[in-house]
This record gives C-alpha cells, structure tokens and sequence, in this order.
C-alpha cells in the first residue's frame, strides 16, 4: 500500500502540469489543484485501509486497558465520520500541493502557505463538501445540532463544526505535522513537563465547593468535546500491550502521537510504562471548503444548550425522549421518587457487578466519574419536572410542544446560573460586566449574527488548566451532615454504580459535594489525574496533564507567546521578559525544560501565571475564556435572556428564569437534601449558610404558571369541533374542583407544582 501511495506521489511531480506554473492565475494552477485533490483522494483512502488492517492483524487495544476507556467519550455519527474522512482528503490533496510547489519553485513551506492563503482555493465538489441548508430557521426552538441558529451561517455552532482559532497555527509543516521547537528539535517531552511543573501538592480552595469544579466540567462538556480518530476496527493502537513500549513504526496507525515516557519517570518507572496510547483528534473541513491547515472537529454543538443532557444529534435526542408528556427517559427505583438516568446499551463502563449502572446521556463522557453523572441527573430530573408542571398547566399540549417548552426552560436555567452565577464567582464580576459578557437588564438586544458561536480551539487549554481543581477524591454525607468516606476517584472512573448503591447515595453525594471545597487553581494537579487517569483494575492509569500538553501540539495551537500577543500582552523575548505574568521560581523552572521563549506551550504557559484580581485564571486564559463566552451569548439567536424575537420568553417568564440557582436546582430534584447553602458553587461559611430549602425568600423558586396558557387560546386552535371545545372546557373546569388530585394522586412534584397547582 506504501509504494501505491510513492507511485502517486510521483505522478503528481511529473513535470506535465508544470506548464501552469507560471500562469498568470497565481502560482497554484487548478489543473495541480484537480490532481492533489485525486491523489489526495486515494492516498488518504490507503492509509485509512492501512489503519484497519493494523487492526485486523491484532494491532488493537486491550479490553480494561486506560487507553480503550479513553476512546469511550466520544463517538462519531455517521456524517461526522463523513466530513473526518473529506478532511483527510482535503489535507493530504494540500500537503502533495505544498511538496509540488516548493520542489519545483524552490520556496519554503510557510511561502506556499502564505500564497495558498492569498489565492484561497476552494472546493467547489459536492463530494467534499455540501453547503449547509437552513432548514429550522422559522422555527421557535433550537434544533438539536445547532444548525439554522445563525440564518446567514446555518452551520455555525453546529456538532461537526471547526474549532475556530484565534491565532494562527504552529504545525511544523504549515499543514498538519506536529509542532517542533523553534530550533527544529523536538519540543520537551509532555510528560516530563508533567512531572517537573505539575507536581502533586493537594491545597484546596478556601472559598469554591468541589460543585463549582463539577459544573465547570458540565459546562465544558456542553461547549466542546473533540474525537480522537479510530479504525473500522475501534481505538487505535500506539503503544505495545501494558505500555511496555512505543510500536514500532511499521506497526503504528499514522494518527498515533503516543507520549514516551521517560525511563527514569517517578511513578511509571515501577510499572515498567514506557507510552501512553495517544492518538490525534479528528479533523474536518473548514466551513469554505477551502485548501489549508488542519481544522479540528468540535463534535457537540458549541451553543451553551444542554446538549449533555439532550444530546447533539437527532437520532440520539430521540432515543432520549420518553414520547409521552414530553418527559426524558428515567429509570425509576424501588425506594426512590425520582428518576435516575436511563442505561446505555452498549457497555462502556467499568462493571464490577452485573446489576452496576452504566448510563445513557446526551454525552458520552457521563460515566467518567460518579459526581459528573450526578449533574446529569439533577438536570435529567429537573427536565422530567419542569415538563409535568407544564403538561398539568397546559393539559391540551402535545408530547412535542411539552418537551421543547421544557428544554427551552431549563437550557435558559443552565445558562442562568453559568452566566450569572458561575462565570462572575470565578472569573471576576467587574471583569466579565466590562466586558458585557454577563447580561444586566431584564432582557438583553446584545445579539449579534456577526459573532461566531463556534468554540475558539485556544479555548479547550484554557479551560483544561481547570484540571488541577479537581480534587483526589470525593465525600458523601448522610442527612445527618456527619460526612465520612473519601472516595478516590480513581476507584470510580467509569463506574458510577455509587450513584445507586442506596436509596439516599446520590443525596448523599450531592451533599458532600457541598461540603467539600474544589482544589485551588495552580499548576498542581492530583496523581489521580497526572498518574492514575482511567486506571480501572490495572495498577497505573493516563496522565491527564501530558495529554492536555499534547492535545494543544495535536490541535497545532499557536505558542504561548503568540497568545500573549493576542490578548494584548508584550510578546517575551527572553524568558525573563515573563516577570510581570509568571512569579520567577516558575520562570526559572520554564526556562531549565523549554529552549526558546517562544517554544512554551499555550497550556503551560497559561497556568503558570499568576491569577488576575477576582479570578482563578492569569491575563492570558482569562482573556481567552473571557472571548468564548462572549461568542457563547452574543452569537447565540437563542440564548435566554434576547428580547423581541418571535421566540424571546415574556418579561414575566424572563423574570422567574432569574430566579434560578444551582441551590433551587438541587432542593428541586433530590429527595432529602433539605438544606443548601445559597450560593452552591462556595463553600458553607458565615456570610454563606445553609437555608431551608423550604425558604422562598432565600432560595427562590421559578414559578412556572408564567407558562399556563389562557384557555381562550383554545378558540384559536384550527381545525377543534365546538364538542371538543365543550369537552376541553369541561375537563379543565373538572380540574378546578380538585376532585381529580385525590382521584389520580399526581407525583410529589415539589414546592413549585404546589404553587402552580393552587392556581389550576
Ligand atoms: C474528574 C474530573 C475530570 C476528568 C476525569 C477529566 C478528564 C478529561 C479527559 C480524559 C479529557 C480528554 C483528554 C484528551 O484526550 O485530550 C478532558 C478534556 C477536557 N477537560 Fe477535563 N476532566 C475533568 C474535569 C474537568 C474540569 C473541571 C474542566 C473545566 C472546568 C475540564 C475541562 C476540560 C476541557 C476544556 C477539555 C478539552 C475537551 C475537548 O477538547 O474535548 N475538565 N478531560
Ligand atoms: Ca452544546
């Protein structure tokens, strides 16, 4: 397959298209433009046939090996597979341009691209790639992939969409080849950066709970999630069986960048692991369909839409949905009034006992740790309960006009609470008001079509420096607040059967996350992440950090320098010059690993520097993470609080959804935590107690019969005969007695179906 692939290179480097050179259209001729794009057709069919028969030949991944579980949080749809397969084609066609054009001219790879960026060749070919149709436009409500929310760019935020990017790329060849050093030498290993600035040094928050941690996570995985590339076959190989070491190139998938560990490693030297299986994300074609650098694929909508809880595809949005009073699948338990996620039908968790729990959600990450599948819940009941109130207010609706009010509703309380709750508390009131990341009146007319709602790919580092507020481990407390056992979460990736080992566990988990505060933000993060990611059964586990350090490489993000640039901060040219950002035991511990100044990865960098007031992130992510959740609002048609629009919620409808907090959204949907604090995301303290969930006043509730429709809207309703009005009325009226709450006894459905209820 190697010498077909030789062949057609050297058939594109025949001098018989050499007469277009110098055509007057521009260097790039497109008669060498049509015969990349075949050979990079053929070529990139070749190495994708390679990768599966690796695979059939035993080259695959161990059952309850880390790296398998590592492949289990995220996987492609089909057309997504599609656009993974087009970008290939797209790439190699560009790198055999790139290799013709300085061969026969004599220029240097980054001249070529800086020429292919002027003549902007583009992809007319239907079969590479097809233009978006807005097809949801008129409609009220988002469509689950998010496209049609821009009218004029009904992909943008779409699942499937390119990260966007901020500051150019720094692929050593321009194109795709992972970065070098400024000298050509490889850049420092990401595990050693890992071992030697990443140290294990446990200091807790003094004022953030581990809830803020686990909705930051949440919110993450609701803006992005990239896919690492596999074969036909599943997870791609890259390392021999336990990590002895890295495969030999023959055997290796040319989408492995497996992370060597060195032999002396503190933690892995004992194990005999020499690599951790890494492999590269996959990529799509950018939105013009155009020739150029690599583009990778963010494959959930970048809308901050819930789409963890209903998914970002269609066909699985609809094998969420119950189809009845417009609720979500749950799974009910003996003993317990409220619902717990349903199970995913194939089995990517870690089971110890047949009977443990592996959930099905919007997001295949769920499962990753017990407290992440906690959130989900919480949002799955409240979903489940917004949704009966409404169907007990507006007994005529439809299945489908309930579950799109409710998704509408608690999307709108998910982006309350971030936006007014979680963003000021950790990156800074003033900052974000200045910036008009966080809305003030009731509603908003911020909205703007020209704002790319796509997530900045700079975006992923900055939150990943989020990784070292993950604690080692977490508690449960029982109703009696007498919070005992420390659970590690390295005993409990993929496996969430704590969730329901009893009636009270999952109350009891949400209590201890409570109580317990999150890590502080630093450059220290937990073994449980840096040695022991994924370990399952086995005696050593990834290293998260290494891999953040790798994926920024794999993603080609520009340099730290670069982004110090972009965000308005002198660029260094000395170590030293890093002063008034990083504290100097940092920069010395920089300087002793990294060569150049500008060598220093984004994420490295990023973390390294010393917190802006009112924040948990230094100038250059607070900058970044400041620009995305910008784009997140300003270029959503839909987010909550955008006033007249057809689908804008009415002042008073605005107003309860301003009511909601992350402390209404626990004492709502669980059945014994009667006291939270407030503010959830901060610790219990003096100025921040405990209040009855019972106490409106401290804890309001959204009071949803802004929703009930008036019953004249009835007279309007084409095509209703005056018998079924009469029977309508007469139901409604039959409801007014209350006879039929004794009758049907409805579900406990919380203070506010109390409040809704007295005014049927
Ligand atoms: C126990 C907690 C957590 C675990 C086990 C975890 C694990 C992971 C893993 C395995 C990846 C993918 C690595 C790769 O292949 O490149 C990842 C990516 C990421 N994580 Fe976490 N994470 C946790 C908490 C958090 C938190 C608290 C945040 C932020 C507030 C966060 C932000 C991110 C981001 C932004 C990415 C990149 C996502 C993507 O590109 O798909 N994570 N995390
Ligand atoms: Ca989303």
């Amino acid at each position: 397959m190697l010498a077909t692939a030789t062949s057609l290179v050297k058939d594109l480097l025949t001098p018989n298209s050499l007469e277009y050179l110098n055509d007057e259209r521009g260097l790039i001729t497109k008669e060498m433009v049509k015969e990349s794009l075949k050979c990079g057709r053929e070529l990139s069919r070749a190495a994708s046939k390679r990768g599966t028969q690796l695979a059939k030949n035993g080259v695959c991944l161990d059952a309850s090996s880390p790296a398998l579980f590592h492949f289990f949080s995220a996987k492609l749809s089909p057309e997504a597979r599609k656009s993974a397969e087009v970008s290939h084609e797209l790439l190699t066609a560009t790198k055999l341009l790139q290799m013709k054009v300085c061969s026969s001219y004599d220029i240097t790879p980054n001249t070529f691209m800086t020429c292919l960026e002027d003549q902007d060749i583009r992809v007319t070919d239907l079969s590479y790639c097809k233009p978006y149709k807005a097809s949801y436009i008129k409609s009220k409500y988002r469509s689950i992939d998010g496209t049609s929310n821009n009218v004029k760019h009904p992909g943008w935020g779409r699942a499937g969409a390119p990260f966007s990017r901020i500051a150019a790329p720094r692929y050593s060849d321009g194109i795709y080849a992972m970065p070098l050093a400024v000298s050509g030498r490889p850049l420092p290993n990401p595990r050693t950066l890992s071992t030697q600035l990443f140290a294990d040094r446990p200091i807790a928050s003094r004022t953030l709970s581990y809830m803020n941690m686990q909705w930051g996570q949440f919110v993450t995985h609701d803006l992005l999630s990239q896919a690492m590339e596999v074969n036909d076959e599943g997870g791609i190989q890259c390392c021999y069986g336990k990590g002895r070491d890295v495969l030999p190139q023959e055997w290796q998938n040319d989408k492995c960048i497996p992370i060597c560990i060195p032999e002396d490693d503190p933690f892995y030297k004992q194990h005999g692991v020499r690599c951790i299986n890494f492999v590269r994300s996959v990529t799509t074609p950018r939105d013009d369909c155009s020739l150029g650098y690599a583009e990778q694929m963010n494959t959930v909508t970048s809308f901050l839409d819930g789409s963890p809880l209903y998914g970002s595809d269609p066909a699985l949005a609809s094998k969420l949905r119950e189809r009845s009073g417009g609720r979500l699948k749950e799974k009910t338990k003996p003993g317990s009034k409220r619902g717990f996620l349903p199970m995913a039908d194939t089995k990517t968790c870690d089971l110890r006992n047949a009977s443990d729990p592996c959930y099905l959600a919007g997001d295949r990450r769920v499962n990753q740790t017990p407290t992440l599948a906690v959130i989900h819940t919480l949002l799955l009941r409240e979903h489940n309960r917004v949704a009966d109130i409404l169907s007990s207010l507006n007994p005529l609706w439809t299945d489908e006009k309930i579950y799109q009010e409710a998704r509408k509703i608690v999307i709108a309380e998910i982006q309350h609470i971030t936006y007014q709750e979680w963003l000021p508390l950790n990156f800074g009131e003033s900052y974000l008001r200045y910036y008009r990341i966080v809305p003030s009146a009731l509603h908003s007319r911020d909205y703007n079509p020209d704002v790319n709602p796509g997530v900045v790919g700079s975006f992923a580092a900055a939150f990943r420096s989020l990784h070292s507020v993950v604690p080692d481990s977490f508690l449960t407390c029982p109703a009696t607040y007498h919070c005992a056992y420390m659970y590690k979460l390295s005993d409990h990736y993929f496996n969430p059967a704590l969730v329901e080992s009893s009636c009270e566990s999952l109350d009891d988990i949400v209590r201890g996350i409570l109580m317990q505060s999150s890590a502080e933000s630093d450059p220290y993060c937990t073994r449980e992440i840096t040695n022991l990611l994924f370990k399952l059964n086995n005696q050593w586990g990834m290293d998260l950090v290494a891999m953040d350090i790798q994926r920024g490489r794999d993603h080609g993000l520009a340099s730290y320098n670069d982004y110090r640039e972009t965000c308005g901060l002198k660029r260094a040219k000395s170590f030293q010059d890093l002063t008034g950002e990083i504290p100097q035991d940092r920069i010395n511990a920089l300087s002793q690993i990294y060569e150049s100044v500008d060598d220093i990865d984004l994420f490295v960098g990023g973390i390294m520097e010393k917190s802006v007031k009112g924040s948990i992130l230094g100038p250059t992510f607070q900058c970044i993470v400041a620009e995305q959740f910008y784009r997140t609002r300003i270029g959503d048609r839909f987010f909550y609080d955008n006033g007249e629009m057809p689908h804008s919620f009415t002042p008073e409808q605005l107003k309860e959804i301003k009511k909601a907090s992350m402390a209404r959204l626990i004492c709502d949907n669980t059945d014994g935590v009667s006291y939270v604090q407030r503010k959830a995301f901060e610790m219990e303290s003096a100025h921040n107690p405990k209040y009855s969930c019972t106490d409106y006043d401290a804890i309001p509730f959204v009071d949803l019969t802004a929703w009930k429709r008036p019953i004249l809207e009835l007279f309007f309703v084409p095509g209703l005969s005056f018998v079924q009005r009469e029977l309508i009325l007469f139901w409604k009226a039959f409801q007014e007695t209350e006879l039929w709450i004794k009758w049907f006894s409805p579900p406990d459905l919380g203070p506010t179906s109390l409040s809704t209820n007295g005014l049927l």
